[in-house]
């Protein structure tokens, strides 16, 4: 079968044109920045091996940089991982291929390096980097295909690779196996008492934070809002997940600094060709990964001690009793308790940490990153933010400023809910979902004009944030605005694709379903995340409750903080603001 091969030059890739992003000198010039930066980082975590050789494995000194590598930097890293060791063999799928320079990719952030090639080669096309070959799929019909219909041809490849040293069996690496009865064991325990319940732990650890910005607001500091987002959420999914208060709201924690050296332990090992760490005695001989033991020492003595405690008092019960329980009077109301007390429950303490260590990371940072934007956002909407303040006002009063909303006034304010939904929309996170075909999968056309089939064993990258942006799939795809959620939009350019229509809304917020696989920020089909409802909540009421009693000021140009946030692989300088009370 005939292929097309394109070359692109270095220079014709750019970051999309996001409307924040304004000036396109400033965005060429932090691009390059910013990349460099990168580059750099990739070349530090190296660097810190060779700091491996003295024995001090107390004062290995990681640049700030390192320090503040997040789930993102390590996914970025994980790309650049498959670029360099993985690929498919030059096939017969038929996919347009686009040629480049490795260097162009591996950089800077990739999601956004792929942008302008879905727009100049569409939603299915194979990126070949010398002999390195990836599918890149961006077009909501195509994505239904793998993630909806054929969700068990594909497994989590690399991704599962280096996250298993940390997750274990936890769901997001697990084998098949393991991840259908685990799932099986875990969805039950996100029902609708306990998400209930939820809504008044969230107002709980808002209240802490709204305490903590106050005094900060009075002192006229600048705060670092995504800081203070992710500790809020932090506290809440530790109290969520197994009843751990890590109290981040106002101090530091040893054990989730032990899960970020964690964290950057993946990001480092992804980018080695040899897995030296696999070697007998390496986590005696290197300071590095002795370090990395005994990190994962701290967390695991942690959850062990709580599951043991957990299953020191075990009350068995039945599925259904569970699910009715009455949640103002019980106790200990974390899933680790449901999952120990449903009748069945046929679980190794192993599984369990596991478990509970994938829903510790996956359940945070996320979170975190989609109340950030979100307020990023609205920073740069003074009249947007005054509607979303009218309807909170409207459906709470302006009695108490600190007082939480319940789940039926969530359910009033539309508007806020949909200034999350498109906050997830235009900065998903992840940006990226990572796959390795089993078996050849033949792709539906949508928007393409060719048949195309993945074959076995290559590597796939749906791009959530080309979805996202598509302009064939959203109008003014860069602008923020929430209330497009509103209207429906249809484009017969995209076959077989319906379109968005919001009478398809079901739950409280835009799905893939309502969008027909063009808005896909949890994912879709078999692997969705099993935390988008709790999640959905926990961002509303913290936004609501952050705008409810402060008015935000950005203390930095949003082009450069835009850039930062988008364009690299962390937020370098976090959320800078400062807070004035709001009078009412
Ligand atoms: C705004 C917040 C969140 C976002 C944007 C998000 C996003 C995602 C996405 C895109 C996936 C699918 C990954 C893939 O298909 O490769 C996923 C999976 C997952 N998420 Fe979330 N997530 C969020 C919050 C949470 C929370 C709060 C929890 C737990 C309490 C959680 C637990 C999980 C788990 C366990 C999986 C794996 C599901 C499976 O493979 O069966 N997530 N998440």
């Amino acid at each position: 079968m005939m292929t097309t091969t394109t070359t692109l030059k270095t220079t014709t890739i750019s970051p999309p044109s996001v409307k924040s992003f304004a000036n396109t000198r400033r965005k060429a010039l932090l691009l390059r920045r910013r990349n460099a930066q990168n580059r750099n980082l990739i070349t530090t975590v190296k660097a810190v091996v060779s700091e491996d050789k003295t024995d001090d494995d107390t004062t290995i000194l990681l640049p700030d940089e390192v320090k503040d590598l997040k789930l993102r930097d390590i996914i970025s890293l994980w790309i650049t991982q498959i670029l360099q060791t993985y690929g498919d063999k030059p096939s017969s799928d038929n996919a347009p291929i686009v040629e480049g320079e490795i260097d162009d990719l591996v950089g800077g952030p990739i999601f956004l390096a792929l942008y302008p090639y879905f727009r100049k080669y569409g939603g299915v096309f194979k990126l070949a980097f010398g002999p390195k070959v990836f599918m890149v799929l961006s077009d909501p019909v195509v994505v239904k295909e793998v993630l909806k219909e054929k969700p068990f041809s594909f497994d989590k490849g690399v991704l599962a690779e280096i996250l298993e040293p940390i997750m274990g069996q936890g769901l997001i690496p697990a084998p098949y196996k393991v991840w259908k009865e685990r799932r099986r064991a875990l969805v039950p325990g996100f029902h609708k008492a306990w998400l209930d319940h939820m809504v008044g732990l969230f107002g709980h650890c808002n209240k802490e934070l709204l305490k903590n910005l106050e005094v900060q607001a009075k002192s006229g500091a600048v705060v670092d809002m995504e800081e203070r987002f992710c500790s809020v959420s932090l506290d809440i999914i530790g109290l969520a997940v197994f009843n751990y208060d890590f109290g981040s709201v106002t101090k530091e924690s040893p054990i989730i600094s032990a899960v970020y050296n964690c964290l950057q332990e993946a990001a480092h090992r992804s980018t080695f060709y040899v897995p030296y760490w696999d070697l007998p005695l390496a986590d005696v001989l290197v300071p590095r990964q002795r370090k990395f033991k005994q990190n994962m020492t701290v967390i695991n003595d942690t959850l062990n001690g709580l599951i043991k405690q957990a299953q020191q008092m075990s009350y068995t019960e039945d599925l259904e009793e569970l699910q009715k329980r009455d949640y103002s009077k019980v106790k200990d109301p974390s899933l680790l308790r449901f999952l120990v007390d449903v009748r069945g429950a046929d679980v190794t303490d192993s599984q369990l940490r596991d478990d509970l260590m994938t829903m510790l990371i996956a359940g945070h940072e996320t979170t975190a990153a989609v109340l950030t934007w979100a307020l990023f956002c609205l920073t740069q909407k003074p009249e947007l933010v005054k509607k979303v303040v009218q309807e909170i006002d409207d459906v709470m009063g302006t009695d108490d400023l600190n007082r939480p909303p319940t789940y039926e006034e969530i359910e009033k304010m539309e508007l806020s809910r949909f200034c999350v939904a498109e906050a997830l929309r235009l900065y998903p996170e992840p940006p990226i979902l990572i796959r390795r075909c089993l078996e050849d999968v033949p792709l539906p056309r949508g928007a393409g004009d060719r048949d195309i089939t993945l074959i076995k064993g290559m590597d796939v990258f749906i791009s959530v944030w080309n979805l996202h942006r598509s302009p064939e799939c959203w109008e003014n795809p860069d602008e923020y605005d929430p209330e497009r959620f509103k209207k429906p939009f249809k484009n017969p350019g995209v076959k077989d694709w319906a379109g968005y229509n919001p009478d398809l809304l079901t739950g409280l917020y835009p799905n893939e379903i309502a969008s027909d696989y063009a808005f896909i920020p949890f994912g879709a089909g078999a692997r969705k995340c099993i935390g988008d409802q709790f999640a959905t909540l926990e961002a509303t009421i913290s936004l609501v409750m952050t705008l409810r009693k402060f008015t935000f000021n950005l203390q930095k140009d949003p082009n450069e903080i835009g850039m930062e946030m988008g364009a690299t692989i962390h937020t370098a300088g976090g959320l800078p603001c400062t807070l004035k009370l709001r009078e009412v």
